[in-house]
């Protein structure tokens, strides 16, 4: 047997041996989370009857208080047990069929023999709890797995830097318990795992990448000197696995501080959502919280004003280019993107302070109450020293100390007395009890008729006045709109004033406007947020993102983008990912080499960019993509069918096409030949298959074979971005199709293609 067998031999000894006592684990765990469970059932069964209920005394009132506290967090603290503890049942059955994918030999400067660290996606220690027999690959000492190959190693831990050697580097690919790859390491970390890994067909959810993680996605996922962390990486370097990753990491470093609910998310569409929601769970964590930015804002609007999504606004600008208004729209865009925009929105804000607001005029039956010239007059009475919010909280006070002396006249009007008239019995009593037990009314005081008829007053003067206070105390009375509106005027903005206009607002107001808002009502700010991920971040203008450090004031963040993706028109230069604010307190990462495709994709795909010859493909084999040029569209539909067809190997193919309408149109052609899915903006889940999808919501998705409908409809310089990001979606095959001329912005990359034609 040689000596490379017999190595292997004793792994998998290893392996069984560590089966049987995690299968031990489980089985101790097991017992004890089944006499949990059953202790909270029984305490759920006789959970009134340990309860002593009495509420005639205050003091016994009191008692029982306390009494069903006390049984509700007895129960609270089982449940909480239970939970955690199948939560570690099921990543230890996951560690028994996988139980380490690495293995690294250290010494330690001082130290006479080496220490075998074996890396698993948790720890486990043996029964003594004396040793290790799997670190947790987000140990301090694990880092040098990903950080060194064999020779001098060194790590960070909270009391010091660790020197010493690494002699061994080993990988694994353990399945159901058994060793089915192991790999020793040289200089080139991983490139075998990892070629294994890559060469997988794509799933309908992304896969953790701790295996396999690379020195300087390491970096990303370890930092936590920097409160801006900013990575620049081309399309498929592993951004949004990297910031995943770093989540589960800052999750077990600061475990006790740090929970899922102290992290968020911004993803560039719903469907992203659930393309990456299993990685963490994967890994024995909770997700963070997750959302998208255009959610945030449609919240903050509300129901008043129709909010354009950023999909929206691209699909104007890729199908409006010949309209009058395009020109003015699209610089208009460009510059609400910017700070300089919001410098002049922010002396606008301040000018408020003196003049400028709006109210919207009170009004009970076309009587105005409060007219927007009364709110004003007492709004602008208040010291000017005064900020706008506070100001604002004096006049709602104001409002409703103003109402509530309106409503007491009203209740003698002739029309309240009509209308009581017609209320129902049970209205009546339903009210007639609230106030008594407001102890409001005391029978012995008034003679049933007056009674009566001050209780029906009442019961219809509330009814009115009920929406109109909810709606003061929410400072709905505030003409948001207007001053918005006003401001436009003043920058002579005629597209966005005539939307608006017609109850839209257009997405490159959207942050402006809600960013007005909340500085006339106090800024609304997530102060328990401690860490932001912002995926796709050259989708975010810079107003976007000073606007994201006052929301999360008490958050470091973490955007990852690639400036050659922006497909969003002001993304057009690297300062729209690095605000000027965050000079100096930011560490900028640079991923160059790009895994998701084979390198045949990837040479073709960094040819589309102007300059796109940084970008290093990981060495994996497979065919060039191929173009194909149709006489018409009937021909390029026949071919695209047949290549469809014959993709049966695998799992996830996807015709991308440039635009919603575009994609729409083609799944209408095709739909009744193959079993297709049509992906819009509100699709929420991913799954595998044959799919039809715009270019902009593909955005950090992957699939096997990616074919592009018709490429040359992509002609324009401002589309180029649009049709790399299309483009380099493909993990395993790209295919291109064709109906008219070349596009001009493939003239570098033509040479990397397999031309046919239809
Ligand atoms: N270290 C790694 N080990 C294994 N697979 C990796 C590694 N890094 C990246 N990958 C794989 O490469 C693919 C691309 O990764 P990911 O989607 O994280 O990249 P990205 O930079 O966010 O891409 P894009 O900007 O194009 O959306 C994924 O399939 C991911 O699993």
């Amino acid at each position: 047997m040689s000596e490379e067998q017999l190595e292997r031999e004793q792994e998998q000894r290893r392996v069984q041996k560590l089966a049987v006592e995690i299968q031990d684990r489980i089985d101790t765990l097991s017992h004890h989370a089944s006499k949990i469970s059953s202790d909270a059932h029984e305490i759920r069964r006789t959970f009134w009857n340990d309860v002593t209920v009495n509420v005639d005394e205050p003091d016994d009132f009191e008692e029982t208080f306390y009494s069903i506290k006390q049984q509700a967090d007895l129960l609270s603290e089982r449940e909480r047990s239970e939970k955690q503890l199948k939560k570690t049942i099921k990543t230890l059955s996951r560690l028994k069929e996988s139980p380490y994918f690495g293995r690294v030999d250290f010494i330690e400067d001082g130290e006479s023999s080496s220490e075998s660290i074996y890396l698993g996606i948790t720890s486990f220690m043996d029964k003594e709890e004396q040793n290790f027999l799997i670190y947790d690959w987000r140990a301090p000492i694990s880092s040098i797995y990903y950080d060194y190959a064999p020779g001098p190693a060194q790590y960070e831990t909270p009391s010091g830097l660790i020197k010493g050697e690494m002699t061994l580097k080993r990988q694994f690919i353990i399945k159901d318990g058994r060793i089915e790859g192991m790999f020793d390491t040289g200089v080139t970390i991983g490139d075998q795992l990892l070629q294994e890994v890559l060469g997988n067909n794509a799933n309908a959810q992304m896969k953790t990448i701790v295996a396999t993680i690379q020195k300087e996605q390491n970096q990303i996922i370890r930092n936590e000197k920097n409160k801006y962390l900013i990575v620049q990486g081309v399309a498929g370097s592993g951004k949004t696995s990297a910031a995943l990753q770093r989540v589960a990491y800052l999750l077990y470093r600061h475990r006790k501080t740090l929970s899922a609910q102290n992290i968020v998310l911004f993803s560039p569409n719903p469907l992203f959502n659930s393309y990456v929601s299993t990685v963490l769970p994967e890994l024995g964590e909770e997700n963070m919280q997750q959302t998208t930015f255009i959610e945030y804002l449609g919240s903050r609007i509300g129901r008043g004003l129709l909010l354009e999504d950023s999909f929206s606004q691209l699909e104007y600008l890729l199908n409006h280019e010949d309209t009058s208004e395009y020109k003015a729209r699209e610089e208009s865009i460009r510059l609400k993107s910017s700070l300089a925009f919001k410098e002049k929105l922010d002396d606008y804000i301040r000018a408020l302070g003196t003049e400028g607001l709006e109210f919207k005029d009170i009004s009970l039956k076309s009587e105005v109450l409060l007219s927007n010239e009364q709110m004003k007059e007492q709004f602008y009475s208040y010291e000017k020293g005064i900020s706008l919010w506070h100001r604002m909280e004096l006049l709602k006070d104001w409002a409703v100390k103003e109402l509530r002396r309106r409503k007491r006249l009203e209740r003698r009007k002739d029309w309240v007395k009509e209308e009581a008239q017609f209320l129902d019995k049970e209205d009546f009593l339903e009210a007639f009890k609230t106030l008594q037990n407001k102890g409001k009314y005391n029978e012995d005081s008034f003679n049933d008729f007056e009674l009566e008829e001050k209780l029906l007053s009442e019961i219809v003067v509330s009814r009115y006045f009920k929406p109109i206070m909810t709606k003061v105390k929410r400072l709905g009375f505030v003409d948001y709109r207007r001053i918005y509106e006003n401001f436009l005027r003043k920058m002579s903005d005629i597209y966005s004033l005539q939307k608006i206009g017609q109850g839209e607002i257009p997405y490159e107001d959207a942050t402006p406007f809600v960013y007005l808002k909340d500085k006339i009502e106090g800024t609304v700010s997530f102060s328990s947020i401690r860490h932001i991920f912002v995926d796709e971040a050259q989708d975010y203008t810079p107003f976007q993102f000073a606007y994201f450090q006052e929301l999360f004031p008490n958050s470091k963040m973490t955007l990852l983008g690639d400036i050659n993706q922006g497909i969003f028109s002001h993304s057009n230069g690297v300062e729209s990912f690095l605000p000027q604010a965050m000079e100096g307190e930011e560490e900028r990462i640079i991923l160059t080499k790009s895994y998701r495709s084979t390198r045949p994709i990837v040479e073709f795909t960094k040819r589309i960019l102007k300059d796109g010859s940084h970008i290093e493909p990981f060495n994996r084999d497979g065919s060039k993509p191929t173009y194909t040029t149709c006489a018409n569209e009937d021909e390029l539909d026949a071919k695209v069918l047949e290549l469809l067809k014959a993709q049966t190997s695998h799992k996830t193919v996807a015709i991308i096409c440039r635009t919603a309408m575009e994609s729409a149109a083609v799944y209408a052609k095709l739909k009744d030949h193959v079993e297709l899915r049509l992906i819009e903006k509100g699709t929420i889940t991913f799954e595998r298959g044959l799919l039809v999808i715009p270019s902009y919501l593909a955005k950090g998705i992957e699939f096997d074979s990616v074919i592009l409908y018709d490429v040359s409809g992509y002609s324009r310089e401002s589309e180029r971005r649009l049709l790399y990001t299309a483009c380099t979606r493909a993990m395993h095959e790209l295919h291109l199709f064709s109906t008219g001329a070349e596009s001009p912005l493939l003239k570098e990359a033509m040479e990397y293609v397999e031309k046919s034609q239809g």
